[in-house]
């Protein structure tokens, strides 16, 4: 039996993967071939029952595969021991399955422990983690037990405990879907921060579209009966969809999903001008169009003031947030 667990992100090949439960008619998942490359986040998405949740317990042989093959880094599932093969991967559920008898720090603690580090390894991880998931003080987070935090915290921890020892992949399954939509946006926002410095090769599922859009690096969609619509880079299947599947999944407002993918960064703007605008809104250049669009709407201004690391850098008046948007629509 291989041993799986090293640090190294690694690649997820899904090579003609099919499930059928039982004596089923149709398979839950059919021929799936798809890879997933080190280091990137693939968002899974498509309508329910369309076999994501099954894509997931595959590569972690919750379930086993009918017939084909998964690879992790070029290793196949079937050549390693399942229980080895679940302690190199991270796995993050919409309910945590955080065990609510243990404190945070033992929640986190739990596989580092079940490996053999020692027990001050093993705190100073879980102290690290907490830091990295935005839960401070540590100190007073990692004494606390799951039922004294919120929902969002909760699931911080979750993502702290599966990245505890330092996994090849994880398995994200609706990792924020019981979360209010705020709490929501935050914890994607820090997840894609996080994934930018740790860059471990994520599966993410989930059924929203503008999250699949927001995750991925590219987009994996199912159809019924678990077969792979396309996988493609969320700019590609928004500007190209396969067929009328995929263009009905991403929905019609697909110029305006575009507008969420481009930076305020990358369109020109105009020099800063003495007096300065009056009433015009003020959003970083880290912000999408998308973004840019609303703030102007919503203060009824003429343009936004955009700015970088708190310093006003220039202008984008209104036309041009017009502008970009018939370009987004018109090429879609
Ligand atoms: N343990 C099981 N036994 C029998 N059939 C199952 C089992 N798990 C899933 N299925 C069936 O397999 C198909 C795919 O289910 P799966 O949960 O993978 O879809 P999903 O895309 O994750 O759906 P959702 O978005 O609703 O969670 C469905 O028809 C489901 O009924």
């Amino acid at each position: 039996m291989a041993d799986t667990v090293t640090d190294e992100a690694a690649e997820i090949v899904f090579d003609n993967a099919t499930k059928r439960y039982g004596n089923a008619d149709t398979a839950a998942l059919d021929q799936l071939s798809l890879t997933v490359h080190a280091g990137e986040i693939c968002a899974l998405v498509g309508p329910s029952g369309g076999g994501k949740t099954t894509a997931l317990t595959l590569v972690n042989r919750m379930a086993d595969l009918t017939s084909g093959d998964i690879r992790i880094g070029g290793t196949s599932i079937n050549d390693l021991d399942p229980i080895s093969l679940r302690r190199g991967i991270g796995y993050v559920i919409q309910q945590t399955g955080l065990f609510p008898h243990m404190t945070v720090e033992a929640n986190i603690g739990l596989v580092p422990k079940i490996l053999g580090w020692d027990a001050r390894r093993t705190s100073a991880r879980a102290h690290e983690l907490l830091s990295m998931v935005g839960l401070a003080p540590a100190e007073d987070m990692a004494a606390r037990y799951p039922n004294q935090l919120s929902g969002g915290q909760q699931q911080r921890v979750g993502i702290a405990r599966a990245l505890a020892a330092d996994p090849q992949v994880m398995l994200m399954d609706e990792p924020f879907g019981a979360l209010d939509p705020i709490t929501r946006v935050n914890l994607q926002d820090e997840f894609l921060k996080l994934h930018a410095k740790i860059r471990k090769t994520a599966l993410f599922v989930t059924h929203d579209i503008d999250e699949a859009i927001k995750m991925g690096d590219r987009i994996a969609i199912l159809r019924e009966g678990g077969i792979l619509a396309q996988c493609d880079t969320p700019e590609r299947i928004l500007t190209a969809p396969a067929d009328d599947f995929v263009r009905e999944f991403v929905g019609a407002d697909r110029a305006l999903k575009r507008l969420a993918l481009l930076k305020i960064a990358d369109a020109e703007l105009d020099p800063l001008g003495d007096p300065p605008p009056t009433g015009w809104p003020t959003v970083s250049s880290d912000a999408s169009l998308r973004e840019g669009l609303s703030e102007v709407l919503a203060h009824g201004a003429d343009g936004l003031v955009v700015q970088t690391d708190g310093r006003p850098v220039g202008l984008m008046p209104m036309q041009r947030l017009r502008d970009a948007s018939v370009t987004a629509g018109a090429s879609s």
